[in-house]
């Protein structure tokens, strides 16, 4: 009822020691709150919340003009209603490291238990395009320290993201990670890794765990959770997935309307009014006031 009772420091102390466990961490992206519920209640480990998810929500490009406080707000609302821990994309930080270091406390308030920062410069695009640019190393080696630095809690995951492969080749990508790692990075996500191999040079190249982006219509192959694992991959993602499932099945439904002047053609693949009442937890809420769940569906 109401929002999840795990509180965030132990959520993030949770994740810590699932990352040591050597078993793969599945994170899908969750595009609001209400399917946030639903990753939870499948099982998954972990809820992804993506800057393209956001941006795409407020019918906006990727390309970093969505602010902190829309991102720690809806990071927040997904958070919250599940005991999972929530990893959420801050993009470039926000601004220069002061502002990431601000960026991080903001995060840590709204409960996330993570987030991850990129090395690409202002205005950035979506990790799986060409034409990217990256700032130099030490300009990211100052945003991860400025993030090190600002968190309370020992436990907030901070991920450094490189988008060198794209510019500096595999090798750069690998040079980065290590820098990142050193400069204290818990995680590294390499981002538009071509295949397995890819991941397993990038594992390779440092101690700490590796982050795959399982993202559709990009640059990595999509490979299977035990291909991931046999890579020595810690955490993959599925950012974008859940959205871009929803957006098909609306577009056609809206095509069906317009087309049949009904929509009684589409029921049987929607989510039913008993499913949706008991993911809101209706039972839930009746036991606090029987008055509320006193009819039949
Ligand atoms: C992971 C990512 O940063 C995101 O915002 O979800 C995107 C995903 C995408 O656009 O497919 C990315 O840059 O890879
Ligand atoms: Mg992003």
């Amino acid at each position: 009822m109401l929002h999840a009772r795990t509180p965030a420091h132990v959520r993030r102390a949770a994740l810590r020691a699932a990352l040591c466990s050597g078993r793969l961490l599945r994170f899908p992206g969750a595009f609001n709150p209400l399917s946030a519920v639903l990753i939870t209640e499948l099982g998954f480990d972990g809820i992804y919340v993506s800057g393209a998810v956001l941006s795409a929500d407020l019918a906006l490009p990727d390309i970093g003009l969505t602010t902190l406080t829309e991102i720690a707000g809806r990071a927040g609302q997904i958070a919250r209603v599940s005991d999972l821990p929530a990893l959420v994309d801050a993009d470039t930080g926000f601004g220069e490291p002061m502002n990431v270091a601000r960026t991080i406390q903001i995060l840590e308030d709204a409960g996330l238990a993570g987030c991850h920062i990129e090395d690409q410069v202002n205005p950035k695009r979506c990790g799986h395009l060409d034409g990217k640019t990256v700032v130099p190393v030490e300009e990211m080696v100052r945003r991860i320290r400025a993030a090190v630095t600002a968190r309370r809690d020992e436990n907030f995951l901070i991920c450094a993201r490189t988008d060198a492969r794209a510019v500096e080749g595999l090798s750069g990508a690998a040079d980065r990670a290590r820098a990142y790692a050193d400069a204290g990075a818990d995680m590294i996500f390499p981002e538009a890794m071509a295949d397995a191999g890819e991941f397993e040079t990038v594992r390779r190249a440092v101690d700490v765990p590796i982050l795959a982006n399982m993202t559709e219509f990009g640059k990595s192959e999509l490979l299977t959770t035990d291909t991931l694992e046999s890579a020595g991959v810690s955490v993959v993602i599925y950012p974008v997935t859940l959205l871009r499932l929803a957006m098909g099945a609306v577009e056609d439904g809206l095509r069906r309307i317009r087309a049949d002047g009904t929509q009684a053609g589409l029921v049987d693949r929607m989510q039913t009014r008993a499913r949706l009442y008991e993911l809101l937890d209706y039972p839930g809420y009746n036991a606090f006031d029987t008055n509320i769940f006193n009819f039949r569906i």
